[in-house]
């Protein structure tokens, strides 16, 4: 029975994928096999013996602590564009508050009390909530992937000019973008000619503070930046001190906090780009289908810190090894494994930066001699035996 410890709430859909004949799944739930999480931020917590991934339904990964998980082993998943498109029709509703007065018009007809004057009195105050169009404006996107792909070409949709910026863009998303996208190679340039700027590019401790006063310098006074990636990414009190000498118009975000509460300029919302639906969803699908695949036959796909690795299962006996990627363990583990007598019928090694990982198929179940001498490799990091054999 493998065990699988949730947090946060995962789509039941999600959870439905596990089997209630060889899973268990729950929030409290001693040694578990996996971690199935959203926002739960695992930094400081001191992980399980028994841990061997962590599914991340949903694409940020900074709330795990990856370094760690590659010294113990643990693989860690994601669910990469499985909520890309609730996150672009936030924008869309953001770009739209940034740009007509709608919350402060709504605040004004909420604080109404019934009257006999209420039509003369709405034509009267109208005035004050009107604002600008969306076609024919700039749009700069900071990282077009998934999400930042989407927006781009939803701009476009728009009527507006899209300007783009990502200098690791991957081959899958440049073939999403639209051609009309102007690439940019410059993050200042492209900060002076957007009315609209929408950031979607991850937390790194390259991107940590990214917009600063210096960004900000240059921008027009028209600008509505929208941060729907993450609040590290921008220096709040370089937002204010822009809003408030009046170099720029709004700041819409998805990260509220201290310094960014109750200012006029900036409408905030509690993290919800993911939350629809239709995400939750995906993204649980999506996780779950990859950490049993994971469980079960030791395959990997979508992680942030393994290599993708599949190979259809040959024998009812297959062993994994985690390793560090340095010369010469993948001639141990074969001379372990035929020092014992065992025969390999199939094996794929694939590694990934400082991690090499190996999907190995023997003829028979390993010995407890062998297995130890593989654990016993100084680089190995761990070693599992799935299927019919799991006794150790
Ligand atoms: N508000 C919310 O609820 C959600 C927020 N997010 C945030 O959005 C981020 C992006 O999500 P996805 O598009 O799904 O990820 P993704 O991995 O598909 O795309 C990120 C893109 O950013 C680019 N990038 C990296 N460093 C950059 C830099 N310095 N400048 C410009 N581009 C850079 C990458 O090359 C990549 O193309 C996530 O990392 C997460 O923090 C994601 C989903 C929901
Ligand atoms: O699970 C959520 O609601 C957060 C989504 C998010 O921020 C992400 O996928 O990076």
């Amino acid at each position: 029975m493998y065990k699988i410890r949730t947090y946060n709430t995962i789509s039941v859909k999600g959870l439905n994928r596990f089997s209630r004949e060889d899973y268990e799944v729950a929030s409290e739930l001693p040694h578990p096999d996996a971690f199935l999480i959203r926002s739960q931020k695992l930094h400081d917590m001191e992980f399980p013996e028994t841990l061997k991934a962590i599914g991340r339904a949903g694409a940020g990964v900074n709330n795990v602590p990856l370094e760690r998980c590659i010294e113990q082993g643990i693989v860690v998943f994601n669910a990469p564009g499985a909520n890309a498109n609730a996150v672009k029709e936030l924008v869309l509703a953001g770009m739209l508050l940034g740009s007509r007065d709608i919350y402060a018009g709504m605040k004004f007809v909420e604080s109404l009390d019934q009257q006999d004057g209420l039509d003369p009195l709405l034509e009267k105050e109208k005035k004050r909530f009107a604002g600008t169009e969306l076609i024919g404006k700039t749009l700069g996107v900071v990282g077009l992937g998934n999400i930042g792909s989407l927006v781009a070409n939803m701009g476009l949709a728009l009527g507006m000019k899209v300007i783009g910026y990502d200098p690791a863009i991957s081959v899958e998303a440049a073939w999403r973008l639209s051609s009309d996208v102007e690439k940019m190679d410059n993050l200042n340039s492209l900060f002076g000619r957007a009315d609209y700027i929408s950031l979607h590019l991850p937390v790194l401790d390259a991107t940590r503070g990214l917009v600063s006063d210096n960004l900000l310098s240059g921008v027009k006074p028209s600008l509505v930046l929208l941060n729907f990636a993450r609040g590290e990414i921008v220096d709040n009190s370089a937002i204010v001190r822009a809003l408030d000498d009046g170099r720029m118009h709004r700041y819409v975000s998805d990260f509220p906090a201290n310094d960014t509460l109750r200012h006029p300029g900036i409408l905030q919302m509690p993290h919800i780009g993911a939350s629809t639906g239709e995400a939750e969803e995906n993204c649980a699908i999506m996780v779950a289908d990859q950490l049993m695949d994971f469980l079960e036959n030791g395959n990997i796909a979508n992680s942030v810190n393994f290599p993708n690795i599949a190979l259809p299962r040959t024998t009812p006996v297959r062993v994994t090894i985690t390793n560090r990627n340095v010369p010469k363990v993948l001639n141990q583990i074969t001379a372990i494994i035929a020092e014992h007598d065992i025969n390999i019928v199939d094996m794929l090694n694939k590694s990934r930066a400082d991690l090499a990982y190996n999907i190995i198929d023997l003829e028979a179940c390993p010995t407890d001699d062998s297995l130890d001498a593989l654990r016993s490799i100084e680089e190995v990091i761990n070693v599992r035996v799935l299927g019919s054999c799991q006794y150790r």
